[in-house]
């Protein structure tokens, strides 16, 4: 009978041998289980001779407090905010093989974080989590920190790592230099297990220091876009798509900055031709065969946009594109994208593709009254915020611009609150009766906000108006003439209400002239510029002269999250920091709670997003847990109150204090 040996057991045998292993190399004895890579040896004779750690005394994994940890974000908050997308692409690929993810600064502490949430207890205790310190002087060699220590890529797997408590983990890491060259963070992918070969982390090598790199390049990129740049490789092919080199110039060639395969270049210039160099920043036209107009003239001059030179040190071809600079930005044009349109519809987004077809669509139609415009879209997408943005870029933008929501008005009061009545037309109308909205948007603008919710009998009466161009006010004998342009919107399936019966198909046509459909804010490219715009309209309203920024991981956590309740949710988000914020820099903790990424799930779950119809099970408990509040709930779900009250009704829930 075989006796398997327990894993415990097993482990605490594995740490013995290993501890010895150290020893064999700190006393310069030579056996085939030492590592076999250089850069392991002499980080472990570090540990032993230089930071005196004791290879027998295992150490838990240290994680440093949260306002430490929020110091050490801050050093590297730009790097942070640009790496967010390289991070998460690289997530998506390694989430599956069980890796986790981890950025660290340049003193090892773990700034960003991405794992499975599942096993948070154990990747905590391994130290694979925000906060770790995985400085080399304390956590003895490592991935990041004997990275750190050598400035390169490296793989540490399993035994190659000091502590013996570490030695189930495989860990690879690269580093990411800021443009002088400088390490400032490293990015590693670790695992809590993984095959006995050393192969078989070839691949994560590769694939870290690739994004490694695409960070480093991001980072490059944001760091001098207001410069002239070029941009290089040694394929044709490649140079516009992935062109390694960056280098950063002056009008004149002078170089700027460069990235690392840019400062490569730089340093083989400066070894061919010492000493004159060193000290100087060499012109462009140095280290290649050209003159700077040959290189100033490539986008106006080349049909590819792009030209070869002989690089005079290594004397092999590149092939250069030229990057314009951003233009100087001005204060107060911060956040508005260039545009040809018109203000007012330039500034509903900046790059999306789903926006830009809205843009478009909505510039041809400014001026033309008699298309009636439907503009459909879930909740908080800015349905109203675009029928303004039509009527005020078209030539009845003087003209008055009435909105009506056709859910938040009683439906016995909609058709006097639209037509408007005559004195004495019902008991409880007004002495001198009322001029009714659709009148009162003569020669502007008529917007019907959730044109869904119009009961069915008046819906025929709109259909009338809509076709003779005329209202009779209740009680009145004649008509009266309207010049209107119509708006109507929707967050609602018409389609689907008009197979039930619910909305007339005829009424639908008539409104749907062109139609306007909003992406969801999570959907949307330019999700950036809307948090910026609506940070900015927030701010410009506040009464104070402070001008409050907001903060790289506080952008992070709102580019993260989904945003159920679209831009309406994030508008009061970014309200509630504001007012209580205790600083103008709004960080991620200021945010509400329910932004941070745990909070997604619920909230997902409670509004489901296409429709904005909350679940009835969930909306009773909220409101429940908000004493009936509704303005509370709505805040919460990021939706208007006359959603909660719409929703209330379709599910027959009361208030305690309604019920009889
Ligand atoms: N492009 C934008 N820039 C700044 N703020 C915006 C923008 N779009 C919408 N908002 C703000 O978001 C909130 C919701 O916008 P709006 O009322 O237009 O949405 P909606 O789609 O009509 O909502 P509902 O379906 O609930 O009626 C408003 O406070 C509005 O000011």
């Amino acid at each position: 009978m075989r006796h398997h040996t327990p894993p415990a057991k097993r482990l605490q045998s594995e740490q013995r041998r290993h501890i010895e292993h150290i020893f064999q190399l700190g006393e310069g004895l030579e056996t085939p289980c030492l590592p076999a890579q250089a850069t392991i040896r002499r980080s472990w004779l570090r540990c032993l001779n230089e930071y005196q750690l004791d290879p027998t005394r295992p150490r838990p994994a240290r994680v440093v407090p949260q306002q430490t940890l929020i110091e050490h974000r801050e050093s590297v908050d730009e790097l942070l905010h640009v790496a967010r997308a390289g991070v998460d692409q690289l997530y998506g690929q390694i989430a599956q093989l069980g890796y986790v993810l981890l950025v660290t600064d340049h003193r090892g502490i773990t700034v960003e974080f991405r794992g499975d949430p599942n096993q948070n207890q154990q990747l905590r205790k391994a130290g694979l989590y925000l906060g770790a310190d995985w400085d080399e002087r304390f956590a003895g060699t490592c991935a990041v920190g004997t990275c750190l220590h050598d400035r390169q890529a490296i793989i540490c797997h399993r035994q190659e790592h000091f502590d013996a408590s570490h030695i189930s983990l495989t860990c690879t890491a690269a580093p990411i230099a800021d443009p002088q060259g400088n390490v400032m963070a490293v990015l590693d992918i670790s695992a809590l297990q993984s095959p006995a070969q050393h192969e078989s982390q070839n691949f994560s090598l590769s694939l870290v220091t690739l994004y490694a790199r695409m960070i480093e390049d991001a980072y490059f990129l944001q760091c001098y876009r207001d410069c002239l740049m070029v941009r290089l490789d040694t394929s044709r092919e490649f140079v516009h798509v992935n062109g390694r080199g960056l280098i950063a110039i002056e009008e004149n060639g002078q170089v700027i900055a460069a990235n690392a395969v840019g400062r490569e270049l730089i340093a083989e210039h400066r070894h061919r031709w010492p000493p004159w160099s060193a000290n100087h920043a060499p012109m462009l036209a140095e280290l290649f065969e050209c003159e700077i107009a040959d290189i100033l003239s490539i986008n106006s001059g080349t049909d590819d946009q792009l030209r070869a030179f002989r690089a005079r040190a290594s004397n092999t071809i590149h092939f250069i594109s030229l990057l314009e600079p951003r233009r100087p930005r001005m204060a107060h044009q911060a956040v508005t994208p260039t545009s040809e349109l018109p203000d007012p519809l330039a500034r509903l987004g900046a790059d999306d593709p789903a926006m830009r077809k809205v843009q478009k669509l909505a510039d041809r139609l400014r001026n033309e009254a008699s298309v009636n415009v439907l503009i459909s879209g879930e909740t908080g997408t800015g349905k109203e915020v675009v029928a303004r943005a039509l009527h005020e870029s078209g030539n009845r933008a003087k003209q008055p611009f009435i909105a009506v929501n056709c859910a938040a008005i009683p439906e016995s009061l909609i058709e006097s609150e639209l037509f408007g009545y005559e004195p004495g037309a019902f008991t409880g109308g007004r002495s001198k009766g009322m001029r009714g909205l659709i009148p009162q948007a003569h020669k502007g603008t008529l917007f019907l906000d959730e044109i869904g919710d119009m009961p069915l009998a008046l819906q025929t009466r709109l259909l009338r108006v809509l076709a003779e161009r005329e209202v009779m006010p209740l009680g009145a004998n004649t008509p009266v003439k309207i010049d209107i342009r119509v708006i109507t919107a929707t967050h609602r399936h018409i389609e689907k209400m008009i197979q039930q019966g619910e909305f007339r198909e005829d009424l639908y046509y008539r409104l749907n002239g062109a139609q306007l459909r909003l992406p969801a804010l999570r959907e949307r490219a330019d999700k950036l510029y809307v948090i910026r715009r609506v940070f900015e309209d927030i701010a410009n309203e506040r009464a104070t002269h402070a001008s409050p920024r907001l903060r790289a991981d506080a952008i992070s956590a709102l580019l993260a999250y989904s945003w159920p309740g679209n831009i309406r949710q994030l508008k009061n988000a970014l309200a509630f920091a504001l007012a209580t914020s205790e600083s103008d820099e709004i960080t991620v903790h200021d945010l509400p709670e329910q932004c941070l990424s745990q909070r997604i799930t619920r909230n997902a779950a409670v509004l489901e997003t296409n429709t904005g119809e909350v679940p009835s099970g969930s909306l009773s408990d909220l409101l429940k847990q908000h004493h009936w509040n509704i303005s509370a709930v709505a805040r919460e779900l990021g939706v208007s109150r006359p959603t909660i009250y719409r929703q209330m009704q379709r599910q027959g829930i009361v208030p305690p204090n309604w019920q009889g």
